[in-house]
């Protein structure tokens, strides 16, 4: 489904929706009042103050008066109108004040969390723990009643909340797979925060922003209603003030204001809680949203040391002409160093030859994947790399600088996920994830539609373009797989990790990703680094084997040598484990023709 489908169904779901649409009608007539209100400031400015102290408090139905006068004989009407542009201009200026803080203070203390995220906390559980309304008096008594004032100290106030909302969910999407894809297709920080961060909080955002229109409204009214507001402006809470005063004498003089002020807020409210259900309606099944593996330990990113990091040995010897890639010493710590420190990876070395495929097997938790986060610059918070050296096509990236790392990685490697779907933003149709990183390399749309369709084409996705309008959520894994692997190599990077590419996948659809795996090394000559615990795929797909262990790399071979000769004690334990021996029985026939003869062909 394109954009513009997207929208007219969520309009068609806002109008479908009773409370969203009650709300819709009643901020219209308080819109409608607003816009009178500055008609009438420039036509009758004096409307308002007209008094006919003949006719005061006259019932409603008077004549030339619809809801009478008030106790000196102004139109209660005009007066009502008059109103609400200071009552709506106060609860503007409140809101943007309260939006201006908390969004990006939210946003970049969720994303970059760290000592950003525990300053900004801490301001903000300080301005949280004032009472406002005591704050407000304290205010209005040392720089006097004005609605400017007043209203940026209450949006000052309600900004925490803004910033609580943005930064905790922020921090929910954060580690997301989808997000991890981004940062590897090289969109920068500020477009994930755009494109992906802030269409994830748009709901939420909504609901709040309407809550809050209708708190400043209670609380401008309340403040005027005490005798606390700008005494040359008409307001509610003025007139509910003046109503109050004149209770026994003409009680309709509390009821206008007070209606008109509870019918704003309601406007408000129910616009908000509507707008937020049509959101999640027109959007996929929440199901579909998020439902994707958390890495572990995403909590706080304290102590992440990454590529870069001190550690790199000087004078150390560069890898061969052919070694496009080559890991050496590689060591990733979890916790602080002393007793609570674990390594996951110990003093990994990896060699990826030009135009070979290596596979890193091992079993559960034996670090594979620990490896190639950090070979992508991934690794989540609380890891370090504490050693090792990490050369892309001559280069030991450790030693850029960050942004420049981020750069050469990005454009020489690509990284296919385990889990397709939660890769896949549901926000977005497939098409615009697509277009979007190539767009970022300086693509025009049309060439980059042209190409993400011609990719899906060769993927064997056998319609293209409705693939591409369709959102995650209506492909199936496979499909989804066929998609990363496309979005993956449309930028033509020279290398290309795999992390267990079929295992979420049914065997005919693993057969096929294989098959194009196979021939992204075969055609385009592609070096593929398929992270996998399946001897059967090694078997089938790759030239060279690493096999892992707790950590370390127990053997580095080739294929052949691997399942012919194994070297290392657990190497054979690993090949006498694989149940079915027909799928591991071809390499181990000294023909290395036969290798690739497996039963995956
Ligand atoms: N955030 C974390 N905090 C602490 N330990 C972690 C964290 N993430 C991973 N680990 C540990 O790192 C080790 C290696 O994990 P890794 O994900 O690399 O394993 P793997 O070989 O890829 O396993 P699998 O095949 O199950 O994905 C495991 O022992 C795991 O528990």
């Amino acid at each position: 489904m394109t954009t513009g489908a997207h929208r007219r169904r969520t309009v068609r779901a806002i109008v479908r929706n009773p409370m969203a649409l009650s709300g819709v009608l009643l901020l219209v007539l308080v819109l409608v009042a607003f816009f009178a209100a500055v008609v009438i400031g420039w036509v009758a400015p004096e409307a308002a103050f007209d008094a006919d102290l003949r006719n005061v408090n006259a019932p409603a139905g008077s004549p030339g008066h619809l809801l009478g006068t008030d106790s000196s004989g102004r139109d209660v009407l005009v007066r009502l109108v008059v109103a609400t542009k200071a009552t709506m201009i106060s609860a503007a200026i409140a809101l943007g004040v309260a939006l201006a803080i908390g969004i990006p203070g939210g946003l970049i203390a969720g994303y970059y969390g760290k000592g950003v995220d525990r300053a900004a906390n801490w301001v903000s559980n300080m301005v949280m723990s004032l009472p406002s309304m005591v704050v407000l008096m304290a205010i209005i008594s040392g720089y006097g009643t004005s609605m400017v004032v007043t209203m940026t100290a209450l949006g000052c106030m309600m900004a925490p909340a803004v910033f609580r909302l943005i930064r905790a969910q922020v921090k929910a999407i954060r580690n997301e797979l989808y997000i991890d894809a981004a940062k590897v297709s090289g969109l920068r920080d500020h477009r994930i925060i755009a494109r992906h961060v802030l269409q994830a909080v748009r709901g939420p955002l909504v609901l709040m922003v309407t809550m809050m229109s209708g708190i400043a409204i209670t609380v401008q009214t309340g403040l005027d209603f005490i005798g606390l507001g700008d005494e040359n402006t008409i307001t509610w809470g003025g007139m509910l003030s003046e109503g109050f005063s004149a209770l026994h004498v003409n009680n309709a003089l509390l009821l206008w204001p007070g209606l008109a002020m509870s019918l704003a807020v309601a406007a408000f409210f129910l616009l908000g809680n509507g707008v937020r259900d049509a959101l999640q309606r027109s959007d996929q099944p929440a199901s579909s949203r998020r439902s994707g593996r958390r890495r572990a330990g995403a909590v706080e990113p304290d102590g992440h040391e990454s590529l870069g990091a001190a550690g790199t040995r000087d004078g150390v010897a560069a890898p061969a002409e052919d070694e496009i890639v080559a890991v050496r010493d590689l060591t990733v710590r979890y916790g602080a160093d002393g007793d609570d420190a674990k390594d996951v990876v110990s003093g990994v070395t990896l060699t990826l030859r030009r135009g070979r495929t290596l596979g890193l097997v091992g079993e559960s938790g034996s670090g594979k994947t620990q490896s190639a986060f950090a070979l992508l610059d991934l690794l989540p918070g609380p890891a370090r790399l504490v050693s090792g050296e990490a050369w892309i096509d001559g280069v030991d990236v450790r030693r850029l600088p960050a942004r420049e790392r981020g750069r050469r990685i990005r454009d020489a490697v690509a990284y296919v996920p385990q889990e397709p779907m939660s890769n896949l933003d549901p926000a977005f149709t497939i098409g615009s994830q697509l277009i979007e990183p190539m767009r970022h390399r300086g693509m025009t749309r049309k060439d980059a539609r042209a190409k993400a369709a011609r990719l899906l084409g060769r993927m064997g996705i056998a319609d293209p373009q409705r693939v591409m309008r369709s959102y995650p959520h209506q492909v199936s894994g496979g499909m989804a797989q066929r998609v990363l692997i496309a979005g993956a190599i449309s930028c033509e990077p020279r290398i290309l990790v795999a992390d267990e590419p079929t295992t979420a996948l049914d065997v005919t659809v693993q057969r096929e990703i294989l098959d194009i795996l196979r021939g992204l090394r075969d055609e385009a000559g592609m070096t593929i680094l398929l992270v996998t615990h399946d001897l059967g795929v090694v078997a089938d797909l790759c030239d060279d084997v690493a096999v892992m262990r707790q950590g370390r790399v127990l053997e580095h071979a080739t294929v052949h040598d691997f399942f012919a000769r194994p070297r290392h004690e657990y190497s054979r334990t690993l090949l006498a484990s694989v149940p079915d021996e027909e799928y591991v029985r071809p390499p181990y026939r000294d023909d290395a023709a036969a290798m690739t003869e497996g039963v995956w062909r």
